[in-house]
């Protein structure tokens, strides 16, 4: 059978629309080229000069439709949740991973009680007195580490990928049970024993390679968890085989079994602490402690037991892990990248973090997670929204059309796949000339609080510049003053509306962290060209092909 476009007009590629696997062989080949699938859609919408293109990449199932216009898809995601929520795609990925998680259910009463047990995970108080302090304790490991490494590799350029993801995974680790994992730490005492690194090349730009420890077995259980996602996006079984693999796949099997008594242990140990009836909150130390602490208060409030190692529970817990791994690191990555190449804006930024936490710079210490938190940092904000908008650490949103509807004034028919882009045209590229007249209603009649309030020059959409997200104002307190302006233009990396991210604050904590520690004791110094491009490959989050350090330390 051949694909069946739907009727309407959405323009696709001819040639695709006569053959059984539609744009899969060119996908195919785009990746093989790339290392990327989401920017092979981008492609597509360029290739039909249109902000709305259909394509036909699963076989016997109805195309996806993808949009390429920042200003329709917020309207999509913000405005139109009643037609538009969250689709199948996320479920297949997740759902049987974490069947309980709200990630992949539709918008209901479930999703709303799922949410409810984790809403104070991103309240300030337990960003700013629990998880920021455990995020920051845990790279301070991964700043030993590299002071070991600068001190071995005499100015040798070296990767760095699997030293951040460690280090996130040890931070969100902690956040979510307050206690150590140390995947940094078992690196840092390899390396300190060693007083030299053999076989280090005479030619400076050559990359030094370090001998590695072995990752604690939760670290690779987390790992061997997570990439068996891909088994539900390449297999034609999608996620009845991704179910079977996780009971019947020996390695997938076991990783699932020490993440299971992991998380009964983590939850039960809470329970000892909190199910007593003078238990207080100030023994908070986790995400783990928290959520039993929620289940305590609301099981009394709605006069049930409560239940504190449920299936919704332990699924949560563990979703908050696998959340926030993978993304937080990915766009950390993409942080490197971009502050090595703009020499000019690490050197500003760096200034910026010594002015504003000149205390500390005199005595000589990095600042403490609590004055990270809560100190006004406009300039450190713009470097960060300037990286989520030019990474594209999750490059689409993806929504199902729960009727039938129209985008563009094109028919979308209830049961359609939305890919909406969060890069390429209107983000990183120059957008589409739109017929106005053709926007949705509610895109038409934007409210000001949801416009674009900046004006950015669309051939400039392809340069990283943190300027442009700041605003100056003039108080006449405290003079003239630059501030961060979020709305001033279109970054959706954490998707948006209702079902936006969850925890876009807690990563936005941990984004500010790890920049003003690593940038307060290093020069990330120039690399040379081979190591410093911009390749991207698409796993579940869109990351860089390769991350290379060449660090210096400085003094503060
Ligand atoms: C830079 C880091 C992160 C990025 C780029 C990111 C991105 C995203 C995106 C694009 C979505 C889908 C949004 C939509 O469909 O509109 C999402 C959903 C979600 N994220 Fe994040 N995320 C990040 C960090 C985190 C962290 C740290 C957590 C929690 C610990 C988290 C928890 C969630 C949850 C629970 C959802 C599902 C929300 C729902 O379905 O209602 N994320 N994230």
């Amino acid at each position: 059978t051949i694909p069946k476009p739907i009727p309407g007009g959405i323009p696709y590629v001819a040639a695709s629309a006569v053959r059984a696997f539609g744009d899969v062989p060119d996908a195919i080949k785009h990746h093989a080229k790339t290392g990327e699938m989401i920017a092979f859609l981008a492609t597509k919408c360029v290739e039909l000069n249109s902000p709305i293109v259909q394509v036909f990449l699963r076989p016997f199932s109805k195309p996806w439709v993808v949009i390429a216009d920042s200003q329709e898809s917020q309207d999509i995601m913000a405005r139109r949740t009643r037609e538009f929520d969250r689709s199948d795609y996320f479920g297949d990925l997740l759902k049987a991973t974490i069947p309980h998680h709200q990630v992949w259910m539709r918008t209901g009463e479930q999703w709303r009680s799922n949410r409810r047990l984790m809403a104070d995970t991103m309240a300030p108080q337990f960003l700013q007195n629990v998880a920021g302090p455990q995020i920051h304790a845990q790279f301070c490991s991964l700043i030993r580490l590299w002071r070991t490494k600068v001190s071995l590799a005499q100015g040798h350029p070296f990767s760095a990928s699997l030293d951040i993801e460690g280090a996130m995974f040890d931070g969100i680790w902690a956040a979510a049970f307050g206690s150590t994992i140390g995947s940094t730490e078992t690196q840092v005492r390899l390396l300190g024993r060693l007083s030299r690194l053999d076989g280090l090349s005479q030619d400076n730009d050559a990359v030094a390679v370090f001998p590695e420890a072995p990752y604690p077995p939760m670290k690779s259980a987390m790992s061997t968890i997570a990439n068996s996602s891909e088994i539900p996006t390449n297999s034609p079984l999608g996620r009845r085989h991704h179910e079977f693999a996780l009971k019947y796949y020996p390695s997938i099997r076991k990783a699932v079994k020490l993440k299971n008594q992991m998380v009964e242990e983590k939850l039960h140990a809470a329970w000892q602490k909190f199910s007593s009836p003078g238990a207080s909150e100030d023994s908070i130390k986790c995400a783990a402690d928290l959520i039993v602490a929620r289940e305590v208060t609301l099981a009394r409030k709605e006069n049930r037991q409560p239940q504190h190692d449920s299936p919704t529970v332990q699924d949560e817990l563990f979703g908050f892990l696998l959340a926030g791994y993978d993304t937080t690191s990915t766009t950390i990555e993409w942080g490197v990248k971009y502050l090595t190449a703009h020499q000019d804006v690490q050197a500003k930024l760096r200034q910026h973090l010594r002015a504003t936490f000149s205390q500390a710079a005199e005595q000589k210490q990095p600042p403490s997670a609590v004055d990270i938190a809560k100190t006004s940092l406009p300039y450190l904000d713009a470097v960060i929204e300037e990286i989520l908008r030019c990474g594209a650490t999750a490059p689409a949103t993806v929504r199902v059309a729960t009727e039938d509807t129209e985008v563009f004034g094109h028919h979308i028919p209830k049961g359609t796949d939305v890919f909406m882009l969060n890069m390429g045209p209107s983000y990183t590229a120059p957008p589409f000339p739109i017929d106005e007249a053709k926007r949705s209603t509610t895109s038409k009649l934007l409210p000001t609080q949801d416009r674009w309030t900046g004006t950015w020059d669309p051939r400039t959409l392809g340069d990283f510049d943190p300027e442009r997200w700041l605003v100056r104002k003039s108080d006449a307190a405290a003079g003239e003053q630059q501030t961060l302006d979020p709305q001033a233009g279109p970054m959706q990396t954490f998707g948006g509306g209702l079902r936006g991210c969850f925890g876009k604050k807690l990563a936005r904590l941990n984004l500010r962290i790890v920049f003003t520690l690593m940038l307060w004791d290093f020069e990330l110094r120039p690399l040379p060209q081979a190591l410093g491009d911009f390749r991207a490959k698409d796993v579940l989050t869109h990351r860089p092909q390769q991350v290379h350090l060449r660090l210096q330390e400085c003094a503060p």
